[in-house]
């Protein structure tokens, strides 16, 4: 049985620890699909590829009331489809070609699905068992599929994120089940290209982990675009004799069906603890199935190491580069463990409007007991806005009204995900409202000016006011 100094068990950000410090350990790479994992491959990357033009696309459809009339006349699926994946794939492929070269000799990689058969064994799934010193489970995710006759028996075709965005031709109407950020991006994209949209959400709002004004606001924009249902209990998925589908749901008004050409299901993702079968290895887990972790990224289980979607409550790229960053410093200096800085984790969603958000929402602030204020600054409010004529974006911050550091901030609107970087860098550096408003300038006209309004607008105590 062949033994390593290290065995890294995915490839997604578990490949980005294997750097030139490591070039004198023996290490095993295991991968059972795509070289690069989730972000690259059937997640992040070419899922705002496709946002991109979307935004293009939709962006032309509303730009009537500036003044200016513009139609998109043909949205061409194949070649935009082709772009994405000419760049992807030849990635994919040459991040493969490094590792299995003679560029990193102290590198074997295992093509097949691992499963742990003890602390210290893996099952490759080529037929070949190894062991290693330490291990760096990072195996991420996959979409779950609800229990639901005619999805989880497999009778109906459909879409996960992992095949919709390889499919031949744009369909003319698609079926979205789920209302979490997939759903919110898909929805986006295929509704600017033109297929007619039905969103399923069993929850009572779209993007309900988000701050009850930004999911609220989400929702309205959503449902006056395309079909939303909400509170919707999906019964049953079946074939029509065209080839589509057909959705039974129960609603709070009673059975409704819905038709369409197509079906994504975006429903969640769990971790895939289950295929590795981490218990052989003696390793816990959360009751969502996620590895149990410490700060450090240690499991329970001696030398073996985890991080990303497999053991992350933020399945989210940077948190896994992040903690993949962490785990490489630990594995080289178990001595001076480095600790996962978790306090202030943004996210964006890049759906339209853009939506990004950091630390706490007003109902997490509420339930905490946490003392805040609140301010809101629309879009609409600073001479950006008004260039735009946009009625609907808004900044919310939270902060406490004593210290002025800020608690939360959430945005709805034009490039949310970039304008909100000011408040995740004030936030994790310890800035206050009246230092980050008044401690630089704020360039004018610009969308960041939404900020400065709202950090001065915060009803604060007066020595910070
Ligand atoms: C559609 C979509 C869009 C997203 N967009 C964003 C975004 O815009 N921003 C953002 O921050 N995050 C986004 N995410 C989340 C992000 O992709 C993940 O958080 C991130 O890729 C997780 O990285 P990871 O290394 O933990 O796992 P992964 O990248 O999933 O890597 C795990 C690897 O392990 C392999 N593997 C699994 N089981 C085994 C096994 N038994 N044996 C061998 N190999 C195995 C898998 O094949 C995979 O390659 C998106 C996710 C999806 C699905
Ligand atoms: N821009 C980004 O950063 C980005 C983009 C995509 C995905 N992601 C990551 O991937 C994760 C997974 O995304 P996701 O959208 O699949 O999950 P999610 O957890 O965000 O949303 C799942 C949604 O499906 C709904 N749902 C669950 N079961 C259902 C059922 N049976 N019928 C109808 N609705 C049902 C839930 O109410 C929820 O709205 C996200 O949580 C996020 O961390 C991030």
């Amino acid at each position: 049985m062949r033994h390593f100094d290290l065995i890294v068990i995915g490839t997604g950000s578990g490949n980005s620890i294997v750097g030139p410090e490591f070039d004198d350990w023996d290490i095993a790479i295991l991968e059972k699909g795509l070289f690069g994992g989730t972000c690259l491959n059937v997640g992040c990357i070419p899922t705002k590829m496709y946002v991109h033009p979307a935004d293009l696309a939709y962006g032309a459809q509303l730009v009537g009331h500036l003044g200016v009339d513009a139609a998109v006349s043909t949205v061409h699926w194949r070649e935009i489809r082709d772009r994405i994946f000419g760049r992807i794939d030849a990635i994919e492929a040459g991040g493969r070609d490094y590792r299995t070269s003679e560029r990193t000799p102290n590198i074997t990689v295992y093509t097949g699905t691992a499963r742990f058969t003890g602390a210290t064994t893996i099952d490759t799934g080529t037929g070949e068992t190894i062991t290693g010193d330490r291990i760096v489970v990072a195996a991420g995710g996959r979409p779950i599929i609800p229990n639901v006759p005619g999805l989880s028996d497999g009778a109906v075709p459909f879409h996960t994120s992992d095949t919709i965005m390889r499919i031949n031709k744009l369909p003319t109407s698609l079926i979205i089940i789920g209302g979490g950020y997939i759903a919110a991006e898909f929805a986006h994209v295929f509704a600017s290209f033109g297929c007619k949209i039905t969103q399923l959400n069993r929850g009572a709002s779209l993007l309900s982990k988000h701050d009850s004004d930004i999911s609220a606001t989400f929702t309205q924009l959503s449902s006056e675009r395309y079909t939303v249902a909400l509170n919707c209990d999906i019964q049953r998925v079946a074939r029509t004799p065209g080839g589509g589908v057909i959705v039974e749901t129960i609603s709070p008004d009673g059975p409704v069906t819905y038709e369409a050409a197509m079906l994504l299901v975006a429903t969640g993702r769990q971790p895939n603890t289950d295929v590795l079968d981490v218990a052989a290895a003696g390793l816990a887990t959360e009751t969502d199935g996620r590895l149990v972790v410490d700060e450090y990224q240690r499991t329970n289980v001696e030398g073996i190491f985890a991080l990303g979607d497999i053991s992350s409550e933020y399945a989210l790229k940077h948190v896994a580069n992040h903690e993949s960053r962490v785990v490489a410093h630990n594995l080289k200096h178990p001595e001076a463990l480095i600790a996962s800085d978790h306090r202030f984790v943004p996210a964006a969603v890049f759906t339209h409007p853009q939506i990004a958000a950091v630390g706490m929402t007003e109902q997490q602030a509420k339930a905490a007991g946490v003392d805040y204020v609140v301010s809101r600054q629309d879009y609409g409010g600073i001479a950006a806005g008004w260039a735009r004529e946009d009625t609907t974006g808004f900044l919310k911050l939270l902060a406490d009204p004593t210290s002025g550091k800020l608690l939360g901030a959430h945005i709805i609107g034009p490039e949310a995900a970039t304008v909100i970087q000011p408040l995740i860098q004030a936030m994790s550096f310890g800035q206050s409202a009246r230092e980050l408003a008044r401690g630089q300038y704020w360039i004018h006209p610009a969308l960041s000016e939404l900020l400065e309004n709202a950090l001065l607008n915060l009803p604060l105590h007066a020595e910070q006011g």
